[in-house]
């Protein structure tokens, strides 16, 4: 029986390889109940093959992972039903069936996991996850090619959201959307995490959403998680990769930014 200060995910000495090519070698994450992780690292540093190791879609070389205090590496199927049920995936890009709508992709993880609901509940249920998510009800009857690319994300996040997921998983939710729905995304995840007490692992390269929402932030480099804390404590470390990204001008332009907005709402509140 896990404890509640025992880490939702831990990751101990994966290695996950393509041929030659090593992506990860001895790589150790922990991620802890309640928080929003984001995880940053250059492009192909393997940040959604770690998401898909952690969700037993890509088979480690080697390595330990356990979510929710389970391993999932190298069990049947049918063994991790119930892990997999308590947490949920917004792929990149949203990965909606394209011929399905919108209310009928919110419903594929209740028909896998619970066949036998009445379909009038899961009707009811999509209904209820695609407001949930900040689309209007008039989206449920839609076809992902009918919607804007944010409105997309929201649905990829209704269907991540259909099982009441206790961890949500998200790669890369604010890429392509212009600075005002991506700020708008954030706030939805942030408050989402809140009201459903949500674990939250979110692959970024946004540093907006960094500042933003995450509690702690973890960098993939040299195949490993290379360093975890907050923003200020990695800032702390002499790594170059970790320097160029928080203190070059984007990273310097998304500081100013959060700056501006405390000050605006210090100044509201006076
Ligand atoms: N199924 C696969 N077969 C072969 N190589 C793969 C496969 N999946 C990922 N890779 C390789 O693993 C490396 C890491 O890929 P991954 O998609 O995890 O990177 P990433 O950090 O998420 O990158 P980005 O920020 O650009 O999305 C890349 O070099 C990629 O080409």
């Amino acid at each position: 029986m896990a404890a509640d200060n025992d880490p939702i995910i831990k990751v101990r000495g994966l290695k996950n390889a393509f041929g030659e090519q090593v992506v990860h070698d001895n790589l150790d994450l922990d991620v802890r109940r309640g928080e929003i992780l984001g995880v940053v690292g250059g492009s192909g540093t393997g940040k959604s093959v770690l998401l898909r190791s952690i969700i037993g879609l890509q088979p480690p070389v080697a390595g330990e992972v356990e979510v929710f205090g389970e391993p999932t590496l190298d069990r049947e199927e049918t063994e991790t039903v119930d892990i997999r049920k308590r947490w949920g995936v917004l792929f990149q890009g949203g990965a909606l069936f394209s011929t399905l709508t919108v209310s009928e992709n919110v419903q594929v993880p209740l028909r896998e996991f619970y066949k036998d609901l009445d379909p009038v509940l899961m009707a009811e249920i999509a209904a209820y996850k695609v407001v949930m998510t900040g689309l209007p009800a008039e989206a449920g009857p839609k076809y992902p090619a009918e919607l804007s690319g944010g409105m997309k994300k929201r649905a990829g996040l209704a269907r991540a959201l259909a099982l009441d997921p206790e961890l949500l998983f998200l790669d890369e939710p604010t890429a392509g959307l212009d600075p005002i729905g991506a700020a708008a995304f954030d706030e939805l995840t942030r408050s989402l995490q809140r009201t459903m007490g949500l674990t939250v692992f979110l692959i970024t390269h946004d540093l907006d959403t960094l500042y933003a929402i995450c509690d702690r932030v973890a960098v993939l480099a040299d195949k490993r998680v290379i360093a975890v804390g907050t923003i200020p404590e990695l800032l702390a470390l002499d790594h170059p990769w970790i320097q160029e990204y928080f203190n070059g001008p984007r990273g310097r332009a998304a500081t100013a930014s959060i700056e501006r907005q405390e000050r605006s709402s210090a100044e509201m509140v006076r």
